[in-house]
């Protein structure tokens, strides 16, 4: 992989050691804004090299679109991991290489996902963040208990997949589930675990000193099994994996019977895994923006006075007369991705982009905070400004839509995408319609700066949280209190 072929230019991008490339470069505290960097030397398409595989990254959304959708039937591998299968984790639909295995669960997967049928689950979703916003007018202290969101969205994800229902933070659903995304995270920093470059590595055993990837691989993998297996085991009726099986006790062979069954259950596992985390980051996103910003407040209740009224909490059926709240979520999607370099593709046949040679093999990251950073597309990218999306009123479809980024690119865009807005669409209505936000506040009652950096690895947060909820007047107290009826 020599940069100079005259027949076979790669792109540009930064220089490399030698035997290990750019291994240590790749391994940055807030990678995508490292990479954001680079991209102002090098380019919209840079090449590195992890020891032997050759990475790209990709900073324009064009070019993003270019790849990953017009030559999706190239672009829609995932890079084969050996960490993934150590820990366990190559059951799931988003790591997974392009092929039939995929093909199949992807399409279990978009059958209870596509935006005709995610309707189905709005009695649910409803119910439960009801509940929440009860619990949000219980919780008077000086900075709002930010686990309620994740066992809000663990509620939500196990009673609509699973049918299960669980109690409180300490049930031990959302203790496996939270342990399962630390490893995820933790085995997804990019580059952390050499392993994935020089295969071998994974004979090493636990005993030798520096095995530290096989010790956090034989820790880990009971966790992720326990999150695969026990909710699945569970399953109880009127629900998603309920509905699979039932379709698959249809199937005569045997065998495709089970290898189905398998499938169903690595199905319904990533989904609750997708579910949890992703959706936790982009409401907190929403919560310390809203804490930053009572005008913004302002405006979008004055839209949902006029459209939702003091009679009721808002509902599904407000969303398209609500532009001003959907144009929050966006913004909320922009300014802090929650999936900051997306989740990498690889290409599986040579080709050339642009005249740049991009070989077989190649790991693609898609660099979607800087795509949804680019000051040309969103003036002042760093301001949380959800204003930039509306135009007379309406949503103005000149501005790109940040889920076109966001969520991912091509065959492999996110399934979950229409069931994350519509749980997160009615939190946002529900919260700007009942609760103020304001920033948190220490022991002398002075507030704390509630502006958060963007911090973590595939799935990144804001952090700190420093807000806390007030309700926003004894009517909207009433209303709350009103649907535990
Ligand atoms: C704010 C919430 C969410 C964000 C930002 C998000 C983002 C993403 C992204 C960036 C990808 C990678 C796409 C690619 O490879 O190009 C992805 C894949 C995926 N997401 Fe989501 N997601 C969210 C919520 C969900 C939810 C609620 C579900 C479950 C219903 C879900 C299920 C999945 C699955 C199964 C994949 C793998 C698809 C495949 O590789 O074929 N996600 N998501």
């Amino acid at each position: 992989l020599k940069r100079a072929n005259r027949l076979r230019p790669l792109p540009p991008g930064p220089p490399g050691w030698p035997i290990i490339g750019n291994l240590f470069d790749l391994q940055q505290e807030l990678p995508w804004i490292t990479y954001s960097n680079w991209s102002k030397t090098y380019g919209s398409i840079m090449f590195l090299r992890a020891l032997t595989t050759p990475i790209v990254i990709v900073s324009s959304a064009d070019i993003a679109f270019d790849l990953m959708d017009k030559r999706s039937a190239i672009y829609s591998s995932k890079p084969a991991s050996v960490v993934d299968e150590m820990i366990g984790w190559d059951f799931a639909l988003s790591l997974m290489p392009y092929g039939q295995r995929w093909r199949n669960i992807r399409k279990k997967t978009h059958e209870h996902f596509h935006q005709m049928v995610t309707p189905n689950y709005h009695s649910k979703q409803m119910k439960h963040i009801q509940a929440f916003l009860r619990h949000c007018l219980a919780d008077t202290a000086k900075q709002f208990d930010s686990s309620q969101v994740r066992q809000l969205l663990a509620t939500i994800v196990l009673d609509v997949v699973y049918g299960i229902r669980i109690k409180d933070m300490d049930d031990d659903y959302i203790k496996n589930i939270v342990e399962t995304l630390e490893v995820f995270g933790e085995s997804k920093t990019f580059g952390k675990y050499w392993v994935d470059f020089m295969p071998l590595l994974k004979y090493v055993p636990q005993w030798v000193p520096g095995a530290v990837f096989v010790k956090f691989a034989a820790r880990s993998r009971p966790v992720v099994e326990e999150m695969l297996n026990r909710p699945f085991n569970a399953t109880s009726n009127n629900c998603i994996t309920a509905s699979m099986l039932a379709k698959i006790e249809l199937q005569p062979d045997i065998e495709k019977r089970k290898e189905e069954e398998t499938h169903a259950k690595h199905a319904t596992g990533v989904i609750y895994a997708a579910t949890v985390e992703s959706t936790y980051s982009l409401l907190q996103t929403f919560f310390c923006g809203m804490a930053m910003s009572p005008d913004i407040q302002q405006r979008a209740r004055q839209e949902l006075d006029s459209v939702v009224g003091p009679e009721r909490l808002p509902t599904y059926d407000d969303q398209d007369r609500l532009p001003y709240v959907q144009a929050i979520f966006m913004e909320c999607l922009r300014w802090m991705p929650t999936i900051p370099l997306g989740i990498p593709h690889s290409v599986i046949q040579d080709g050339y982009y642009n005249g740049y040679f991009i070989p077989s093999g190649t790991i693609i990251i898609p660099n979607a905070w800087h795509m949804l950073h680019n000051p040309e597309e969103y003036p002042e990218p760093d301001k949380f400004n959800p204003g930039r999306f509306i135009k007379d009123g309406e949503i103005n479809p000149e501005i790109r839509d940040p889920a076109t980024i966001a969520f991912g690119f091509g065959r492999r865009i996110c399934p979950g995408r229409h069931f994350a807005k519509d749980t997160a669409f009615l939190v946002i209505a529900s919260i700007l319609h009942a609760f103020d936000v304001k920033p948190s506040v220490d022991e002398n009652g002075f507030e704390l700066d509630p502006t958060p950096q963007l911090q973590g690895s595939i799935i990144s947060f804001p952090s700190p949280l420093n807000y806390r909820l007030k309700s926003r007047s004894e009517a909207a107290e009433k209303l709350v209190r009103a649907t535990e009826l």
